[in-house]
């Protein structure tokens, strides 16, 4: 899954297990199960995310799935977006350690840069429901960009909960994913979420100044 960018991936998994425990970052017992249900349930979402895509990880925490997906694929550029300077000075820490030059670390909000990115693919793992997540994601993306949400057994109950706000962005493909069957169990399952092309807002303000 790693390739030649494995020796990379156990040096962050160290780092997670030492430095991410000590400071509060990752429970201490997630130590015995950081491949399986951490960099493994991260790193198959790569399949998901095109060549060379510019990518941002909304809450990336400890860097789940972003830094995974840097790692494992040197072609993405990924913005770590993660607003608590605890996790950030860690993420900082962590690129510096692992020399990693297609990352940056961005200390904010989701909402406090609505608008200032057009990326290709937003991913966030255990950050919100499905439907405040979408508001949070969607104004970060370009047209026709996608939101990719790791979520756990209640993923089709989010997705389903979301329908007023994706109707609202005019989404018109959401669906679940279940990835990386016969490598990690259980799979990871993903919301898929594409951004329109034309912008719901876009659409309206056309209208009325017709
Ligand atoms: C439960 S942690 C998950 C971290 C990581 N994604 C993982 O799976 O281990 C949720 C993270 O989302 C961040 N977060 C919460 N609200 C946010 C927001 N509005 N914008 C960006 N990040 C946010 C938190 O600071 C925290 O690091």
């Amino acid at each position: 899954m790693f390739g030649d960018a494995l020796p990379l991936a156990e040096r962050y998994a160290e780092f997670l297990a030492d430095a991410g425990v000590i400071r509060g970052l990752i429970g201490p017992r997630e130590v015995d199960r950081l491949w399986e249900r951490h960099l493994i349930n991260c790193a198959v979402v790569a399949e998901m995310v095109p060549q060379g895509a510019t990518v941002i990880d909304l809450g990336s925490g400890a860097g789940l799935p972003g830094l995974v997906l840097a790692i494992a694929r040197p072609d993405l550029s990924v913005t770590l977006l993660e607003p608590l300077l605890r996790r950030t000075k860690f993420l900082t820490e962590a690129v510096e350690l692992l020399e990693l030059e297609n990352v940056e670390v961005h200390r904010a909000r989701a909402e406090e840069v609505a608008g200032d990115y057009q990326v290709d693919v937003v991913t966030a793992r255990a950050v919100a429901p499905l439907d405040r997540l979408v508001g949070w994601a969607l104004p970060l993306l370009r047209p026709g960009g996608e939101l990719l949400a790791l979520k756990g057994e209640r993923a089709a109950q989010e997705l389903a909960d979301a329908e007023p706000v994706l109707k609202r962005f005019g989404v018109r493909t959401a669906e679940l994913h279940r990835l990386g069957q016969g490598k990690v169990d259980p799979p990871t399952t993903i919301v898929r979420v594409v951004a329109e092309r034309i912008p719901r807002r876009a659409k309206r303000s056309r209208k009325r100044s017709s």
